[in-house]
């Protein structure tokens, strides 16, 4: 059943319409990506499902069940939550911070602990890393436990916000593989923001594309986006006309190479 946005909006207090009216089913098992420009309303509408904001008007339903008739703390408890920054706890070592939550709800610290491990191993880190702190990791290994942290308490949800934002491309990629290969072994359902639609191409199922508004442009599987942007707004948003998206082929030396508009070559078709 997965979860459920049924004409949801929000309005601050200060006035500010950060979503109209927004209405998406996100499938159980699933990894949807809400892209979309800044201050499109991609966070706002994240923070719905954990209620880290409640929606000013229409529900959010996970199974079935209003997230209002949730209790707050345990419904953040049982869904795992990656922020841009990491959100790590800076006084407390990696594996402490991966073995939080457990902690808190009843895991006897040692089992935490162990299952910590685990975790850190899961997301491609040497358990040696497991006594330092925050600091003293690259950005890229913050960000694996982060994830880590997200997967400690075993929650059937993940929403990630910019999960990847603040690392260079390479790591980038490297962590996006690496969500890949956890999704495939995990099989959460995953909600992802992210401004970049390359990586909502890379990682998602199903791709929403908002505009100013939380209004949805288009929504769908990465490859019908691409084959048919619904409008100019979405065809510029994913680049459809980019030259590196502007592919073609054309034969060398009984070859047949694969180039960009600017006639580089991408690779060999097959
Ligand atoms: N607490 C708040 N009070 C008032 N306005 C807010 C608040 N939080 C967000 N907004 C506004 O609501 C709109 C949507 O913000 P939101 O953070 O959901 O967008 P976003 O698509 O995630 O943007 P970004 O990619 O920049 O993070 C923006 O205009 C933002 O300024």
């Amino acid at each position: 059943m997965g979860i459920e946005f049924k004409s949801v909006g929000k309005t601050y207090r200060d006035g500010t319409v950060a979503v109209t009216d927004f209405s998406h089913v996100v499938p159980s098992h699933r990894t949807v990506a809400l892209v979309g420009s800044s201050g499109s309303g991609k966070t706002t509408l994240l923070r719905m499902v954990n209620r880290m904001v409640d929606p000013t008007r229409g529900t959010v339903l996970i199974d079935g069940q209003d997230v209002r008739e949730l209790d707050k703390v345990a419904l953040r408890r049982r869904i795992g939550y990656v922020p841009q920054a990491g959100g790590l706890l800076p006084h407390r070592t990696v594996v402490d911070n991966v073995a939080t939550v457990p902690v808190l709800t009843g895991t006897p610290r040692k089992a935490a602990r162990t299952a910590a491990l685990d975790l850190l191993t899961l997301v491609g880190l040497e358990p040696t890393l497991a006594s330092r702190y925050p600091a003293q990791l690259s950005g890229g290994q913050q960000q694996r436990v982060a994830v880590a942290r997200a997967l400690a308490a075993d929650p059937n949800i993940l929403l990630m916000d910019e999960p990847f934002g603040a690392v260079d491309p390479i790591v980038r990629r490297e962590l996006q593989d690496e969500l890949l290969r956890i999704q495939g072994e995990l099989g959460k359902t995953i909600v992802i923001v992210t401004h970049d639609v390359d990586e909502a191409f890379r990682l998602a199922d199903d791709v929403v594309v908002l505009r100013t508004g939380g209004v949805i442009a288009q929504s769908g599987t990465a490859q019908s986006i691409m084959a048919a942007p619904v409008d100019a707004f979405v065809r510029d948003f994913v680049g459809a006309d980019r030259p590196e998206r502007t592919l073609s082929a054309t034969t060398v030396d009984g070859q047949q190479l694969v180039v960009d508009a600017d006639g580089r070559p991408l690779g060999i078709l097959r």
